[in-house]
């Protein structure tokens, strides 16, 4: 898809009055007032799933209108960023207070999984769809790369490279700046885009725009780093509680805990809710940590032995990487204490917060 141009203000309040007026027109009741047979169906059409809860999921249709739609039997599991098929009733006659309702069909498949580890199913999708991930960090609570690789290393077991966003930066003096824009320097060096931003004093924001744009991305980061601020400041109209997530899909309450689609004003799409925010913080495997740490894989087949725990290990290549300067002492200790940290929590099957 072409890259749009950059709208007006007004431009974006008539957008988003348009969204919010499709949406509200679209509310409707939790079940169908009619049972549906396959008579009354329309013809397949292509849809977006932007919430999903209980038995229903709300669609978007491709007019970008949204659709209170039942699920077959067969659909399995739906998650929001879900593509589907979908076909809408036909009332003919019988009223349904003007409401759209619909039937998923099927769901195409994913080309990326947002997953969290479940008590009962061993592992539960939260999202779909995902193409870009963005860390959110800040200068305070604290600027800490601890919790930043665990986010990285979450990223890359979705196949994605993670922008690393870091908020609040008007907040740095001199000495902690120069340490945020010396770890910045070394993730960029890995390929990872970063960016300084300030809600705040809306510093940086304007440089986030142009990548959301035919995408759709999530925020994740730690509470308090400013997702909220960021959300609204990006998407005016949002409305989302700083401090708060709420829920504002248009179509009624849900839980909280829903993800839902939100679309940025110039077409990029952001799934947001807590399970998304708080995705990279869950149960990691040892495998899934160490693909984290992209810089340490070419070096593992050098590892004297085959069982290399790289760290006193005699001959042991990611060590000596660290020795000579290759990597920082940093990423090694961060990789060690989240080993540490998931071994201690395999043994007692919390989630690690
Ligand atoms: N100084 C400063 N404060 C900010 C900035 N951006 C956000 N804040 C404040 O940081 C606090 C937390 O912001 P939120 O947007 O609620 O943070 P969040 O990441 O959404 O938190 P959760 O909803 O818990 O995930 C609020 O008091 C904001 O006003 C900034 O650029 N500078
Ligand atoms: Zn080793």
């Amino acid at each position: 898809m072409a890259k749009r141009k950059k709208l007006s203000k007004g431009q974006i309040r008539r957008i988003q009055q348009n969204r919010q007026r499709k949406l509200a027109r679209a509310e409707q009741d939790e079940t169908p007032t009619v049972a549906i047979d396959d008579a009354q169906l329309g013809s397949e059409q292509h849809g977006l799933v932007i919430s999903r809860y209980g038995q229903h999921a709300d669609i978007e249709d491709e007019q970008g209108n949204a659709v209170r739609c039942d699920l077959r039997r067969t659909v399995g599991s739906l998650v929001c960023g879900d593509k589907v098929l979908w076909r809408e009733v036909r009332y003919d006659g019988q009223s349904n207070d003007g409401k759209r309702r619909g039937v998923v069909e099927a769901v195409q498949e994913r080309h990326s999984q947002l997953t969290r580890p479940d008590y009962y199913d061993g592992v539960k999708v939260v999202a779909s769809n995902i193409d870009q991930v963005f860390v959110v960090s800040s200068v305070l609570p604290d600027f800490s790369d601890q919790i930043l690789d665990r986010y990285i290393i979450a990223t890359e077991d979705m196949g994605l490279t993670p922008t690393l966003v870091v908020n609040k930066i008007e907040l740095a003096d001199d000495a902690v700046r120069q340490h945020i824009d010396q770890r910045l320097a070394y993730y960029q060096s890995l390929g990872y885009p970063t960016l300084t931003i300030s809600c705040k004093q809306q510093m940086g924001t304007d440089d986030l725009l142009p990548k959301l744009n035919d995408n759709i991305s999530i925020f994740v980061g730690q509470s308090g780093v400013g997702k909220s601020s960021l959300i609204n400041q990006l998407i005016p109209g949002a409305n989302i509680d700083v401090g708060d997530v709420s829920e504002n899909s248009g179509l009624g309450q849900h839980t909280t805990t829903a993800s839902r689609m939100l679309t940025f004003p110039a077409g990029g799409r952001l799934i947001d809710s807590p399970g998304v925010r708080e995705f990279g913080l869950w149960h990691l495997t040892p495998e899934q940590i160490l693909n984290g740490y992209i810089e340490f894989l070419p070096l593992i087949s050098q590892c004297k032995f085959r069982d290399c725990k790289h760290q006193n290990d005699p001959g042991c290549a990611v060590r000596a990487a660290v020795e000579a300067g290759d990597i920082p002492q940093f990423r090694f200790d961060n990789y060690h204490k989240i080993m540490q940290s998931m071994e201690e929590n395999r043994s007692n099957r919390t989630f690690v917060r």
